[in-house]
């Protein structure tokens, strides 16, 4: 039985990101909203382009606090929050919907989303993968690192030095794996079932490109922000 331990700069890698982690939540009052206004698609749609656009700006924040990152070249920090915007978004929603929210609060939530333009044949697999990350019950520190690790992904578009992410990543996902072999002892496996969810991601970020042509059919309208990240209009 190897014997797992986690360094002392590991524990301090962990407690940065968790820090950053927990400091840049979604505000409560845009959640709030969520479950206030009144329910049409219109205002469903409105709603998810607040929340979008304001877990963009805690992306930002959340990986400028990743260890190392500012010291990787400039174009490649952009290239890489540009690179993992949606799949980021993806997993913060995913992890929105399994976390502990007074009962019906979840019901509600999803209603809205279920109701707010997107067209069916997204609908599934998205809930799928909200589904398939719920059922992992994740520590904070787990969604916290599988977050960076997927940020610190190496072959996004236009990433130069490949190598110099790459090594980050690793970083992160050296002190996930033991993180994992401590808080699931009895389930090896977990570690792989948490990146299989990466896997998952990259999936639903190519329907991602086609919901939002689907939308724009309807002339709805992004922030400049969500435009500028997602590099539409
Ligand atoms: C928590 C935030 C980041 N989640 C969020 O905004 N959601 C959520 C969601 C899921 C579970 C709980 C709460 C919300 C589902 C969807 C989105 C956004 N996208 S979008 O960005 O393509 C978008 C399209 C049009 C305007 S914004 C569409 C799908």
């Amino acid at each position: 039985k190897e014997k797992v331990e986690i360094t002392k700069e590991q524990r301090a890698l962990v407690k940065a990101i968790v820090d950053a982690y927990n400091r840049h939540q979604i505000p409560q009052d845009v959640a709030k909203k969520l479950l206030q206004e009144q329910y049409s698609a219109e205002e469903n749609f409105l709603l998810l382009t607040e929340m979008a656009t304001s877990q963009v700006q805690v992306l930002v924040e959340f990986t400028k606090n990743i260890p190392g990152f500012l010291s990787l070249d400039r174009e490649d920090q952009i290239a890489l929050l540009k690179g993992s915007a949606v799949e980021a978004m993806f997993l913060r929603s995913a992890q929105v919907l399994s976390k502990k929210m007074p009962n019906g609060h979840t019901d509600v939530l999803e209603e809205r989303v279920r109701k707010s333009g997107i067209s069916e044949e997204f609908m599934t697999p998205m809930f799928n993968f909200y589904k398939s990350v719920g059922e992992l019950h994740m520590a904070q520190e787990e969604q916290a690192l599988l977050t960076a690790v997927t940020i610190l992904t190496p072959d996004r578009p236009y990433v130069k030095s490949h190598q110099a992410v790459e090594r980050l990543q690793e970083t992160m996902l050296d002190v996930l794996r033991k993180l994992c072999v401590l808080q699931h002892p009895h389930e090896p496996m977990y570690f792989a079932r948490l990146l299989g969810r990466l896997t998952e991601l990259r999936t639903l970020s190519h329907y991602h490109a086609e919901m939002l042509t689907s939308w724009r059919m309807n002339d709805h309208k992004f922030t400049p922000l969500l435009c500028e990240i997602w590099d539409v209009q």
